[in-house]
């Protein structure tokens, strides 16, 4: 592998109409990033295996989010909100940043920038940049950081939630637990929201899932047992954690998602929600969300000797 460099190339997809940019980093890894909702759809580890799932019946339609990948959630998550659902983020085309920050993370990364536009100012009557950049890192993590800054030229503040909604790909959902959340509180979502608190050591999957974890560490972990493999996710500025899976019922009831595909998904990703952030003018919040997938003799925090050499190599 050597000599080669990691690379960001603009591609327009033929069939669908629409621009993405794939990363590539030279031990092999490689994501892409649409304009369309500054949507993650692809997230591949060294070996070329797909990381993130996207369903086989989802629309690369605009103005529909792709049903998988990682959505931008903005400026409300869920339903918490008058606005639609999840916010309008991730049904817009946004633009390259050309005046990106300096970037900290990564040579591979692209910058993108969504503004206000005159059909969303009659909703959410507010000017803002939300920035974000996509960064694979040399060894195949995959980086996002976002940036909202108060824009407006009124002297009104504003308020917003946020999320991460990330679509892991899982190989038997039964096989599957999330740890780093037990003992937190959550709001239910199919019990009107209401809190409850977890008590198992670690959340497994017998039937639908909707909550949001409040104040959740920095770091969660979902192992896939089957896959022998787990997903570290690290986060900062974001406490809370939505975990969703629709089961059986809720997929068969969603027309961009296959029946069965709920088995081979789960979606864990960083949010702030129930302390929403609220910007004055000129000010700017950040957030980001870093994951890495390892094979998963690495649990709970604990890595095996043999664990330690195989990261070393990658
Ligand atoms: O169908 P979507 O609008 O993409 O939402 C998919 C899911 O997102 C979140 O996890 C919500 O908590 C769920 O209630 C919702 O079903």
């Amino acid at each position: 592998m050597a000599g080669r460099a990691s690379s960001v190339e603009r591609v327009k997809e033929r069939a669908t109409g629409l621009d993405k940019f794939v990363l590539s980093e030279a031990h092999g890894s490689s994501v892409e990033v649409y304009l369309y909702g500054g949507q993650v759809t692809s997230w591949k580890n060294n070996s070329g295996e797909q990381q993130l799932f996207v369903s086989r019946k989802a629309s690369f339609k605009p103005p529909k989010a792709i049903r998988g990948g990682i959505q931008i959630c903005f400026p409300q998550l869920g339903n918490h909100g008058f606005l639609e659902q999840h916010g309008f983020a991730r049904n817009r085309l946004w633009s390259v940043d050309e005046s990106p920050l300096p970037d900290t993370t990564s040579d591979c990364h692209i910058d993108l920038i969504l503004k206000q536009s005159e059909e969303d100012l009659k909703t959410w009557p507010h000017s803002y940049e939300l920035r974000l950049q996509v960064a694979l890192s040399p060894r195949g993590d995959l980086i996002l950081t976002s940036r909202i800054k108060n824009k407006n030229a009124d002297g009104k503040p504003f308020q917003f939630t946020f999320a991460y909604h990330t679509y892991f790909s899982v190989s038997d959902i039964s096989e599957v637990r999330v740890e780093g959340l037990d003992t937190l509180d959550y709001h239910d979502n199919l019990q009107s929201k209401i809190r409850c608190t977890e008590q198992g050591d670690a959340v497994v999957f017998e039937s639908e899932v909707d909550r949001i974890y409040l104040s959740a560490p920095s770091k969660i972990v979902t192992i896939d047992h089957e896959k022998k493999r787990t997903f570290v996710l690290r986060k900062r500025e974001l406490p809370d954690v939505v975990v969703w899976n629709p089961w059986d019922r809720k997929a068969k009831a969603m027309p961009d998602f296959g029946a069965e595909e709920y088995k081979c998904m789960l979606c864990v990703g960083a949010a702030r929600i129930e302390k929403p952030i609220t910007l004055r003018p000129g000010e700017e919040w950040q957030g980001r969300q870093e994951i890495s997938s390892v094979p998963s003799s690495y649990s709970s925090g604990l890595l095996d000797p043999e664990m330690i050499k195989q990261m070393q190599r990658m």
